[in-house]
């Protein structure tokens, strides 16, 4: 479980996160609201990326501020832009890149590489250059490359705002095949009828907490 208490955020005099107090439980979540409402924000704090002003964020106990290695470990991000992501020039060197900081043998790294370009479709690419994959198998990348990792959860903060539709839409097909909890900060509204819980961030606090139908009804409303 994931448990944000009483989580407040600035950054200089400029408030981001207002007092927000909530547990993840479920394992798909959404997070939608307007720019600068604080969604990315709050994603960053899920792995220790950012430590709150004031409250706590835990990730099974372990608390962002304090134990944040073992955090980042239970807890994979995805960020919106793959090409931040990319490490290594070639595919699979990317994917290997966390694997060879956890010490592990060499048969092991391969195992496990084969075993994610395999799953998502990445084995004809593997020896190309990252950099020259298209917009779609970059994110493909950044995701196998999280994976990988074989973290607890995965936040992914907007992996679909630069892709086409079928990418978001292979996207969204990954993040609901996961036997991981994924929390998934979106704009893409049509995407997230599957998802178990929406949160609408207006403001830097959660308006609405609820499934899709309503929390993206609240949303819409308060864009109008
Ligand atoms: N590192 C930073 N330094 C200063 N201000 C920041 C920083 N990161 C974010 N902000 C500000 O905090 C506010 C919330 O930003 P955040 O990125 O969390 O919003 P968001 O809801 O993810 O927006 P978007 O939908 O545009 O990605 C914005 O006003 C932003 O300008």
């Amino acid at each position: 479980m994931i448990e944000l208490i009483q989580v407040s955020h600035r950054y200089g005099d400029h408030p981001v996160l207002r007092d927000v107090s909530l547990s993840i439980t479920e394992r798909r979540v959404a997070v939608v609201g307007a720019n600068g409402s604080g969604k990315s924000t709050f994603a960053r704090l899920l792995n220790g990326l950012v430590i709150p002003d004031e409250g706590t964020v835990t990730v099974d106990g372990l608390d962002t501020r304090t134990d944040g290695k073992a955090v980042r470990r239970k807890v994979g991000f995805v960020f919106q832009d793959p090409d931040t992501q990319i490490v290594y020039p070639t595919v699979e060197e990317d994917i290997a890149f966390g694997l060879k900081n956890l010490k592990l043998d060499k048969a092991e790294i391969a195992r496990r590489v084969a075993g994610v370009l395999d799953r998502y479709g990445l084995t004809e690419h593997r020896t190309r250059s990252a950099h020259l994959l298209s917009g779609g198998q970059k994110q493909l990348l950044a995701i196998c490359s999280v994976l990988v990792m074989e973290p607890a959860y995965v936040v992914f903060d907007e992996p679909t705002t630069l892709l086409d539709l079928r990418n978001k839409r292979k996207i969204v097909e990954i993040v609901a095949g996961l036997p991981q909890t994924a929390i998934f900060i979106s704009h893409d509204l049509d995407l997230l009828g599957g998802f178990d819980r929406v949160l609408v961030f207006d403001g830097g606090r959660v308006v609405a907490d609820d499934c899709p139908g309503p929390a993206i009804a609240r949303y819409i409303e308060l864009m109008n």
